[in-house]
């Protein structure tokens, strides 16, 4: 289960306004059970956790085994819904200095030149033994014609195909609707590995799909434990929604009384990655009619020594949202020394996980009594069950928390306006 701590933002929230909007929040939880709200059809997210596709699962974990043996790299090229979930586990649940074996690596998620000039060099240079790397490339987008992703795919494959002449077939794998786009016909003429990213889920509910499976299983992580704590959370809060009510309960009173901001972070840098994932899957369904709280990113304790000032003692139209790890990631303690002229010997026998515990709870005292109402999401220990777990949580109350804004929380017409202006400026036909 996750468990959330509300009472730091209950206390700037009027008693008779919570049980009247609770209504609300109920009101919009039938909506998207029953499937009657705007963009019904969208509701894939929860059909895949009712239903399992157990096949599915095991044909992505005998891919990605194959693909562990074999390479040395593993690059994912997407953008938005078609990596963040992806490298969010990737980043929550392994290492980043595991120095060898196999290396994950992102491409097509921006058009910075320099990047992918740099990627690919690193990609022609050879290992240390030196034998050519072994790349792997899995492409993800659900409309096949996304430009960042389709020009770094387009730059990378032409590169794998000259490497490995046919065998470059076999290194790359592509993620896609069912069909339509141009992806689908590059796959058909090429005769790449495909997998479909179902069409009544969108990018940003995706992760639970091949769009976030395949990476994550090629980069070790049990699936099928990640996959069945969503379903598992999926089933409890069908029949006990109460926390995900109060949750979007809470956001939508502060959000009708003028908050503009939610500073999304956590003391855990494993955790960073899920707020950049909250943070698309929240502004991209909420932002929208002039509506929405913007959903920003803290990184702690790092960023108290930055923005913490404006945290602190700036507008107050903020609200905080804390993802917590209650059990210790790691249980490393402060080193002795037999003198102490560093002053930090009254640390000594302390662990890191006991400082940065007393460093959350000191800033969410500090934040409290500086105006700024605190939500704590509350996951029981670090690991593939309770990630699952908590990508449903927040993907169902994104979904409860839009509906009682009356928006679509499903669509994101918004996201077109710069792509016809930029296409405009390239000179695309059409
Ligand atoms: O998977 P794709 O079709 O390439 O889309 C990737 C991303 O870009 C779009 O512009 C949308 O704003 C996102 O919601 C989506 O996740």
């Amino acid at each position: 289960m996750i468990k959330t701590d509300v009472d730091g933002a209950r206390q700037f929230i009027d008693d008779e306004e919570y049980t009247k909007t609770y209504e609300m929040a109920e009101n919009a939880f039938r909506q998207v059970e029953q499937a009657s709200g705007p963009g019904n059809n969208w509701l894939g997210w929860r059909r895949i956790l009712k239903e399992p596709n157990d096949a599915e699962l095991e044909r992505i974990e005998r891919h990605a085994a194959e693909i562990r043996k074999n390479a040395d790299i593993f690059i994912i090229c997407g953008i938005g819904g078609s990596y963040t979930g992806a490298k969010a586990i990737i980043e929550s649940l392994t290492s980043g200095f595991e120095g060898s074996g196999l290396e994950i690596l992102y491409a097509g998620h921006h058009m910075g030149g320099r990047y992918l000039h740099d990627l690919m060099e690193y990609l022609k240079s050879p290992r240390e033994d030196g034998e050519p790397k072994r790349v792997y490339l899995n492409v993800i987008s659900k409309s096949g014609s996304t430009l960042e992703t389709a020009l770094a795919f387009r730059t990378i494959r032409a590169w794998m195909h000259e490497e490995y002449g046919d065998e470059a077939k076999n290194r790359i794998v592509a993620t896609t609707g069912e069909s339509g786009g141009v992806l689908n016909n590059i796959i058909e003429e090429e005769g790449y590995a495909k997998y479909v990213i179902p069409g009544d889920i969108g990018g940003r509910f995706s992760v639970l799909t091949p769009v976030g499976l395949l990476p994550v299983a090629v980069a070790g992580i049990d699936i099928q434990t990640l996959y069945y704590g969503a379903v598992a959370e999926y089933e409890l809060t069908e029949s006990d929604p109460g926390k995900i009510l109060e949750y979007a309960t809470i956001r939508y009173i502060l959000h009708k009384n003028g908050y503009a901001l939610d500073v999304i972070g956590s003391f855990e840098p494993e955790m960073m990655g899920f707020a950049a994932w909250t943070q698309q899957l929240l502004g991209e369904s909420e932002g929208k009619e002039g509506k929405g709280l913007f959903p920003a990113t803290a990184s702690y304790s790092t960023d108290l020594h930055s923005i913490g000032q404006m945290i602190q003692q700036g507008q107050r139209n903020m609200l905080e949202t804390l993802f917590v790890i209650e059990k210790p990631i790691s249980d490393l303690k402060i080193t002795s020394m037999s003198d102490n002229t560093d002053e930090l010997g009254y640390l000594e026998g302390k662990t890191f996980h006991e400082i940065n515990h007393s460093a959350q709870e000191g800033t969410v005292q500090a934040h409290l009594e500086g105006g700024v109402p605190v939500i704590r999401v509350i996951l029981e220990k670090l690991n593939a069950q309770q990630i699952g777990r908590f990508i449903y949580f927040y993907e169902l109350m994104t979904a409860v928390y839009v509906y009682m804004l009356d928006v679509n929380p499903f669509n994101q017409p918004g996201v077109e306006n710069y792509k016809q202006a930029m296409y405009r400026l390239l000179g695309k036909k059409d």
